[in-house]
């Protein structure tokens, strides 16, 4: 056997992902054409590279089918239920950062905490009819921050992508999403709340807590961690 690596298969995680691992003298690349999932490891011996989504990293490692991952910390979080007894955080890879944020439309001036939502809301629904609308693809983190913030009365609605134009598109009154710069939060008009900040993530190095690893795995990866100055 040999130990399995997933790495985000394209953009700015995989060339990063690429040149954190050269820093540490291990070199990961794509190899064949340019549209091939195949890759190569150079500067160990017995690592295999899987080239994948960042977002399926996190159920590759809770099935125990790769037994390193980098992906960002909001996906593993998002997409596993106790992260913590399915994966182990190896290390902080110090790029990919990006805050999970709940942002209203920046014309609601009275609405600028999670109180304020949680009012807001309220009144929403009395004159709706149905309740206040917070469009995300977090569903998991969105709800488990405002059940514990004491928010009910809210419905999600799903979005996988362009998030922040659902509120101009009237199929959303609120957002919660990743923002980096800020510039797609404010080019559409919203504002973020002053206590909704939900995570921080940035990209990470992941171990399977569930893979099974043979003697041969068990050296590789200890060769592995020393190289990279990871325990
Ligand atoms: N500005 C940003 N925009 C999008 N993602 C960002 C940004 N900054 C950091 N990230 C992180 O990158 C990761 C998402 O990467 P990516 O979009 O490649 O994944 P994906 O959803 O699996 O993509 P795909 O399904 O298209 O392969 C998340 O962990 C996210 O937090
Ligand atoms: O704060 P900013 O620097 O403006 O970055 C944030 C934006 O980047 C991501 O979108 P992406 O372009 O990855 O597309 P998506 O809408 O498909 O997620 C994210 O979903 C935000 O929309």
């Amino acid at each position: 056997m040999s130990l399995k690596l997933g790495v985000p298969s394209k953009g700015r995680l995989m060339e990063k992902t690429f040149d954190w691992f050269s820093q540490r003298g291990i070199g990961l690349g794509r190899s064949g054409s340019e549209r091939e999932y195949a890759g190569y490891v150079q500067g160990i011996d017995n690592v295999e590279l899987v080239l994948l989504s960042a977002g399926e990293i996190p159920r590759e490692l809770a099935a125990g089918r790769i037994n390193l991952g980098v992906t960002g910390t909001d996906l593993v979080r998002e997409k596993l239920g106790q992260w913590d007894l399915r994966v182990r955080e190896l290390a902080l890879l110090g790029f990919g950062q990006a805050d999970l944020v709940l942002a209203v439309p920046g014309c609601w001036v009275d609405v600028n905490s999670l109180d304020d939502l949680d009012a807001a809301a309220a009144a929403f629904r009395l004159k709706h009819g149905f309740r206040l609308r917070i469009a995300t693809k977090y569903h998991r983190l969105v709800r488990e921050f405002l059940r514990d913030n004491g928010v009910a009365d809210y419905q999600l609605v799903d979005s996988q992508g362009a998030t922040e134009g659902t509120v101009k598109n009237e199929t959303a009154e609120a957002i919660a999403d990743i923002t980096s710069t800020g510039d797609t939060l404010r080019a559409n008009h919203l504002k973020i709340l002053e206590d909704g900040l939900i995570l921080r993530s940035q990209a990470t190095l992941f171990k399977s807590r569930v893979a099974v690893m043979d003697e041969d795995d068990r050296r590789s990866l200890a060769a592995l961690l020393q190289k990279l100055k990871v325990d």
